[in-house]
């Protein structure tokens, strides 16, 4: 791998609660390419969110550290845009208004307004929003509250996209909908992107590596699996695909035979 965009080094997480200190993650190692699509995948509590606030810097290991574009996270920043899975939008802005602010903050001192106005609308253009973008969160759906929430995230240009189940909440005809437009939109971006999900299918879809943890506490990788499957891809033609039964598979094995041994 040439140098790596997202650096995860010797990473431990534990936290002081009330019934004394937790270790949630230990001995992290995870390098992730420009350009790669990472899913997170593993069992409820393991600390597959905690791994992402890491890299978003929204919190700060305990132990080792991460680096992002060659430089150390002490904290969240613009080069890393989180999606979670409640859109998290503002609910007195239209949607112009939600994604021009997070623009406005990126480029605003450098940029004139007619150009971050430009940057809006083709950000919510390219999530298939620009006819409802005058329009206020409570006007739509959840599916078009989270495109939006992706059309924020991309307009910043982040170097890392990072994604908690960003399609969790939906119904299952909008969740595939929306991980068929994020194949569209990463063909045209070619974001580097870390993504939680607790959905096989969702993970080999739209992912270049799978990295599965193990249970919590004190979880950690488990095993790596490298999709390989050329992209872009067709859920229709993967439907009947072997290569996309295997990894399947080689993920369910994972979680329901070899982690679930262990808990018991
Ligand atoms: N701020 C905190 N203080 C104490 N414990 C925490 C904190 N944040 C997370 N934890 C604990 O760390 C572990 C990992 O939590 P995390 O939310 O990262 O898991 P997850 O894999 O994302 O879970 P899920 O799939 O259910 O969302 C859990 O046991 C959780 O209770």
């Amino acid at each position: 791998m040439s140098k790596p965009m997202v650096k995860v080094e010797n990473v431990g997480m534990a936290f002081d609660t009330k019934s004394g200190r937790f270790t949630a993650l230990r001995d992290i190692d995870l390098d992730i390419a420009e350009g790669e699509f990472v899913s997170l995948i593993g069992h409820s509590g393991c600390g597959k969110s905690t791994l992402l606030n890491l890299i978003a810097g929204l919190t700060l290991p305990t132990s080792g550290y991460v680096i992002c574009g060659g430089r150390e996270v002490a904290g969240p920043g613009p080069e890393r845009a989180v999606v979670f899975q409640n859109h998290s939008l503002l609910p007195w802005l239209t949607c112009f208004e939600n994604v021009y602010l997070a623009v406005e903050r990126v480029f605003g001192t450098k940029e004139r307004k007619v150009k971050l106005k430009l940057r809006t609308e083709a950000a919510l253009e390219m999530v298939h929003m620009a006819h409802a973008m005058h329009k206020y969160p409570h006007e739509i759906s959840g599916g078009m509250k989270q495109r939006v929430g992706i059309a924020r995230a991309f307009a910043m240009e982040p170097k890392v996209l990072l994604m908690d189940e960003p399609f969790g909440a939906l119904d299952a005809l909008t969740r595939a909908s929306l991980q068929d437009e994020l194949i569209g939109v990463m063909g045209k971006t070619g974001a580097t992107v870390v993504m939680v999900t607790h959905d096989v299918d969702e993970a080999v879809l739209l992912s270049d590596r799978v990295v599965m943890m193990t249970n919590g506490p004190a979880a950690t990788i488990g095993e790596i699996l490298e999709v390989g499957l050329p992209k872009p891809r067709n859920r229709l033609e993967l439907a009947h695909d072997p290569q996309f039964a295997d990894c399947r598979a080689a993920i369910l094995e994972f979680l329901y035979q070899k982690q679930m041994k262990k808990a018991a």
